[in-house]
């Protein structure tokens, strides 16, 4: 990133404080619903909601599916803040205003993330509507410089060179197994390499093969960034990836894939997502004491 977009940590600051200041809440843990998923937010009890364009600082949502709503509210005696809308960086965002409210949440107080997206299968075992929980991720736009830690490292905030590797926490991703097993979900259950790609065209059948054959079970245009930044700063990290459409392969598949279809998809297992993190919120602190 150029350093006109970098921004500073009384910016930061400045929003933490302004959302101190109009709730009551105090979140540990911040949820980020995908494409087609902000329904995630309806658990939440006793709401507090504010759009996007009254919070200082915050970006805006423009796509269809994101509604632009920061939503703080209890999911079974546990504060959470639920970002209703994402920001894309094919929106035009540069990647600090696609994760500026990470930073934001750290100095809510917030310990861990659970993020969320709708994405393209290129794993041939998967099927539309399966739940892939993340295992790894690889940052393609990271590959070519398109990085959130770019620029002055914020040392308040964590390292210059911060490790990646177990950046999905092995306890809330077993933990999320259990769940879907006593939930009788499993049949439809997987996990797997997310791989961000930066749209907002999908892919190419070249592309799709090429994104197959380095071992990436399923594909979109977001979390990386995220998930980066949270981790720098010290966040626990649990990412599921919904499986709204196969990636076409094939020249001999004429099937193409459009975001209605995606967020129909999204739409069809949206209970069963909410109940899983629903869940996985509650049951947290049972495998890990600090949420
Ligand atoms: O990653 P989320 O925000 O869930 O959305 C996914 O769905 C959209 C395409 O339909 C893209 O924005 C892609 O990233
Ligand atoms: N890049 C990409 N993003 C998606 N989001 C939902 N489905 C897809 C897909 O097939 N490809």
């Amino acid at each position: 990133m150029h350093s006109k977009d970098q921004i500073s940590h009384e910016d930061y600051q400045r929003t933490a404080d302004w959302l101190l200041s109009q709730t009551q809440h105090r979140p540990k843990v911040a949820i980020i619903c995908g494409s087609g998923l902000g329904m995630l937010a309806d658990a939440l009890q006793c709401q507090d909601s504010f759009k996007y364009s009254d919070i200082p600082g915050f970006p805006q949502s423009t796509v269809q599916g994101h509604a632009g709503r920061l939503v703080f509210g209890e999911l079974r005696g546990k504060t959470c803040v639920c970002m209703q809308g994402r920001f894309h960086m094919y929106e035009g965002h540069s990647l600090c205003k696609v994760t500026f409210p990470l930073r934001v949440f750290k100095l809510l107080g917030v310990d861990t993330l659970i993020v969320t997206n709708a994405a393209g299968s290129l794993a041939d075992s998967y099927n539309c509507g399966d739940i892939m929980i993340i295992r790894d991720h690889i940052n393609f736009p990271g590959f070519a410089g398109l990085n959130p830690l770019i620029g002055p490292n914020d040392e308040k905030f964590g390292p210059r060179f911060p490790p990646m590797s177990g950046v999905y926490d092995k306890d809330l991703r077993k933990l999320a197994f259990d769940i879907c097993k006593s939930m009788g979900v499993s049949q439809y259950v997987q996990e797997g390499v997310y791989c961000m790609v930066g749209g907002p065209n999908f892919e190419t059948i070249a592309e799709a093969r090429l994104l197959h054959k380095l071992g990436v079970d399923a594909v979109g245009m977001s979390t990386a960034p995220e998930v980066v930044v949270a981790s720098h700063c010290g966040m626990r990290v649990f990412g599921l990836s919904l499986i709204t459409n196969k990636v076409v392969k094939s020249y001999q598949d004429f099937e193409k894939v459009n975001h209605e279809a995606v967020l129909e998809v999204s739409k069809m297992r949206s209970e069963t997502l909410q109940k899983l993190v629903t869940e996985l919120v509650s049951r947290m602190d049972i495998n890990n004491n600090t949420a």
